[in-house]
């Protein structure tokens, strides 16, 4: 049976208010699995190597598994018998990285079978991307363990689209217990990878059926989306890189809020935090303080990564992140 702490055995959960969670705490593996922080680390440093597009790939994936129904690494469940999992929903069909979580998990198994949960593995992994990103380390406790359900309705409903009113994106933040600083402060992760174009293509070419491009969106950058993203190659799927401008001197952060404010965001999500001062002004913060924006970055994300935690006897320690023992 996995190895539970003896100081866990109580059921809990996480007030997702709070940023720590008593539940949780500091290298939680330190006795069963002393090794998982580091090979977590180790792998996530190779695979980048070999393919530097996996950094954001899992930064996104932790956000669609905190956002829904908490860090449970709910969203790595395949369907059962055509049932519908959350990896299925319309938010998550773009997400990636469900094979870099699978050859972390496997070598930690290797070492320390059935003892670190998914959830762990993918909130560890992404600090990782973010630090390979550019970004900064932040602290984490570990003690989560795997949800047994996936939540595909509660996804379709707790996950911000590309086109949602600002209104409506601050209020699905709010309800996760973010403010609009630590809002906007997040949207910085939109930094680092890419976008597809069919995320934002009405913004090109017919921006709320008046066949007009988006008129908030500044003139040459409008022209090199629309090059960029009428690739006359049928058969690519054509994406637009986050990380513009020389970035990588630029670091994780700063040349996002930069571009935003010059009217130069690429998903009408992110452009719509310059049309409310209670979000501009920390866009503006950001882009000339990159100092402040690692540092609300970092707490932003140490509570996201705590968000609805399963804890003591809840939930399971899966063997295969995409199978639940239920099923095996
Ligand atoms: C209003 C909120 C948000 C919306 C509407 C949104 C939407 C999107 C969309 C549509 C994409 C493009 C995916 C693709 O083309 O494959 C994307 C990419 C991305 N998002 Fe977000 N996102 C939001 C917030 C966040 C947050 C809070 C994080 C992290 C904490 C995040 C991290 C990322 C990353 C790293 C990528 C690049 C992924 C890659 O390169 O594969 N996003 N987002």
């Amino acid at each position: 049976s996995p190895w539970i702490h003896p100081m866990l055995d109580d059921i809990t959960f996480t007030d997702p208010s709070s940023s720590v969670n008593p539940s949780l705490e500091f290298d939680f593996y330190r006795d069963s699995c002393p090794e998982a922080e580091k090979i977590v680390r180790f792998m996530m440093q190779h695979l980048h190597r070999i393919q530097p597009s996996i950094a954001p790939a899992i930064l996104r994936l932790v956000f669609h598994d905190c956002f829904v129904q908490g860090c449970d690494a709910s969203v790595l469940l395949d369907s059962i018998d055509g049932v519908q999992s959350e990896k299925e929903t319309i938010p998550n069909l773009s997400l990636r990285g469900f094979d870099v979580i699978d050859k972390i998990k496997s070598k930690i198994e290797s070492v320390c079978p059935g003892t670190v949960s998914c959830a762990d593995i993918l909130v560890l992994a992404a600090r990782e991307s973010v630090v390979l990103g550019g970004g900064p380390f932040y602290p984490l406790h570990t003690g989560r363990r795997d949800s047994p359900l996936s939540y595909p309705d509660i996804s379709l409903l707790d996950l911000p689209a590309p086109t949602d009113e600002l209104s409506v994106i601050l209020m699905k933040f709010l309800t996760k217990g973010f403010n609009e600083r630590e809002t906007v402060s997040l949207l910085g992760s939109h930094s680092i990878g890419v976008i597809h174009c069919r995320f934002f293509q009405d913004r090109l070419f017919n921006f709320s059926g008046s066949g007009q491009a988006d008129p908030s969106l500044e003139t040459g950058f409008l022209n090199q989306m629309r090059s960029r993203c009428n690739s006359s190659d049928s058969t690519e799927d054509p994406t637009m890189s986050l990380e513009r401008d020389g970035a990588s001197e630029l670091g994780f952060g700063t040349h996002y809020y930069r571009s935003l404010t010059q009217n130069r965001g690429i998903l009408q999500a992110d452009q719509q935090l310059m049309t409310e001062e209670r979000t501009a002004s920390w866009v503006r913060a950001y882009a000339s303080d990159g100092f402040m924006f690692h540092r609300d970055f970092s707490s932003a994300m140490m509570r996201l990564s705590n968000l609805g935690v399963l804890t003591g006897s809840l939930g399971e320690i899966r063997i295969n992140c995409s199978s639940t023992l239920i099923d095996d």
